[in-house]
């Protein structure tokens, strides 16, 4: 398994170590050990699954206010996804950056996103399931979101945006501005 840091301090991409032979592969998919000592010390307590049935599925940005903040383990485990992560630490040099990392069931990369960050994915192919391990539990009352079309992030969202299938939640969220 091994990592590698995006262009903003704190999110990393994570690929495992995927052993192929004539029946298919295997890999390691999470190792606490491994992950506590290079990626970040922390226990998750809630694994997130979930199935977008087309492309251009947009689900985003959420996070949770402290003291629910989560950090966020995302991989595929079908299909493909154009995966987001913006900078919402209010002291954060690089407040409202973002990055992305399209992530695949079949390479297997995972995306770190600590505490801190909204996250929102676009789904690339039909029928995408994301799995993803969160640091703390779901609380309704803290789940918060931004407009994944908000033009001062200006996210380069892989589809055209008013082709993008949303939730109604999503497609009414606040503005970044909102948050400061
Ligand atoms: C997140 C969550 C939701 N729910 C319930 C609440 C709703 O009744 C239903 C669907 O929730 P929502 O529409 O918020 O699901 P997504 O739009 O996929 O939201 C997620 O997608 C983005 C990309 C994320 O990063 C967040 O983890 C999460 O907000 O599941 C739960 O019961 N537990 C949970 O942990």
């Amino acid at each position: 398994m091994r990592y590698e840091s995006l262009a903003i301090e704190g999110p990393r991409l994570v690929f495992p170590k995927t052993y192929r032979d004539h029946r298919g592969y295997f890999f390691e998919a999470f190792k606490q050990g491994w992950f506590r000592e290079n990626i970040a010390d922390v226990s998750f307590v809630q694994d997130n699954q979930s199935l977008s049935h087309q492309v251009g599925t947009i689900r985003g940005l959420h996070y949770q206010a402290p003291p629910f903040g989560q950090g966020k383990l995302i991989r595929c485990l079908r299909g493909s996804i154009f995966d987001v992560a913006v900078d919402i630490r209010p002291d954060s040099s690089t407040f409202g950056k973002w990055v992305s990392a399209n992530l695949t069931a079949a390479g297997g990369e995972q995306l770190w996103i600590p505490e801190g960050f909204a996250h929102g994915f676009c789904t690339l192919e039909p029928d995408t399931e994301v799995f993803y391990k969160v640091t703390n539990v779901y609380s309704q009352t803290h789940d918060k979101g931004v407009a994944f079309d908000d033009p001062v992030i200006s996210i380069n969202w892989p589809i055209p945006l008013n082709s993008a299938v949303l939730s109604d939640k999503d497609r009414l969220q606040p503005p970044l501005s909102s948050l400061r």
